[in-house]
């Protein structure tokens, strides 16, 4: 069975770089945003139950993210009713992905890894970590969110220190290097746990 391995860290902190980076290493990935997005997308599983809910947030029979995030603008508590339609089908997703996988570790790339009890099916598991400000800077230079929105999210979010505390790796991701040595550090530590198991 595929070993299980959680990747985790606040909006913008470096997942999905990180898991690339774990890709180039021989790690299958199952990302839960991607999922998100697949559900999202015409024909997706999500559509139907999200425009129950919220009619006008369906454009071409797909979910919009605008009129999403909109919504939550003006009515904060929407992103609870979206997370119960959202999140179990993620998790549906993320199980028949580790029933097919045939890959030695597969990372699981999972904003909510804790705040959703996902980390209890993990293997183990890791936080990705700048300092607030890179993270806030980050985030704004995309240019997708307007402040009010990252703080929408980030509330959402357990805070980075009791994420770091929780997480059996840490891995800070200043830069590119940096974050490719710390990959290979925890990558040879779970083989070294393996073959000693
Ligand atoms: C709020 C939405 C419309 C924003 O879309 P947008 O494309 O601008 O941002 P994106 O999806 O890339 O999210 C940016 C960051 O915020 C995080 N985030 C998204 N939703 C949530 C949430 N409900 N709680 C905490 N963090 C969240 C993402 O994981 C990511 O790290 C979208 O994220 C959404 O529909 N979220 C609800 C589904 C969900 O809970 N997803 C989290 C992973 S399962
Ligand atoms: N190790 C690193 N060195 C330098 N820049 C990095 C590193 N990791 C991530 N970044 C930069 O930080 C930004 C956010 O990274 P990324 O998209 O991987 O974060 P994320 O946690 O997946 O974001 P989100 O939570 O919004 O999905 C990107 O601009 C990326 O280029």
């Amino acid at each position: 069975m595929t070993y299980k391995l959680g990747l985790t860290g606040s909006i913008g902190m470096g997942k999905s770089t990180t898991a690339k980076i774990f890709a180039e290493n021989g790690c299958a990935v199952w990302d839960a945003d991607a999922a998100v997005h697949r559900l999202y997308s015409q024909g997706g599983a999500a559509v139907a139950p999200i425009g129950h809910a919220f009619p006008s947030a369906i454009v071409d029979d797909a979910v919009s993210r605008d009129r999403l995030k909109s919504l939550i603008a003006d009515y904060p508590d929407a992103l609870n009713k979206i997370e119960s339609i959202v999140h179990p089908l993620v998790a549906e997703d993320r199980a028949i992905y580790l029933s097919e996988t045939e890959a030695d570790i597969t990372v699981l790339d999972i904003p909510l890894l804790f705040e959703t009890g996902a980390d209890a099916l993990m293997d183990a598991t890791v936080c990705v970590t700048v300092p607030p400000e890179t993270q806030k800077a980050r985030v704004m230079e995309r240019g997708t969110m307007t402040e009010e929105q990252f703080q929408a999210i980030l509330s959402k979010q357990l805070p980075d220190a009791e994420k770091r505390a929780r997480a059996d790796y840490v891995i800070v991701t200043d830069t590119l290097e940096h974050a490719r040595a710390q990959v290979q550090d925890v990558l040879k530590d779970i083989q070294g746990r393996r073959t000693n198991a």
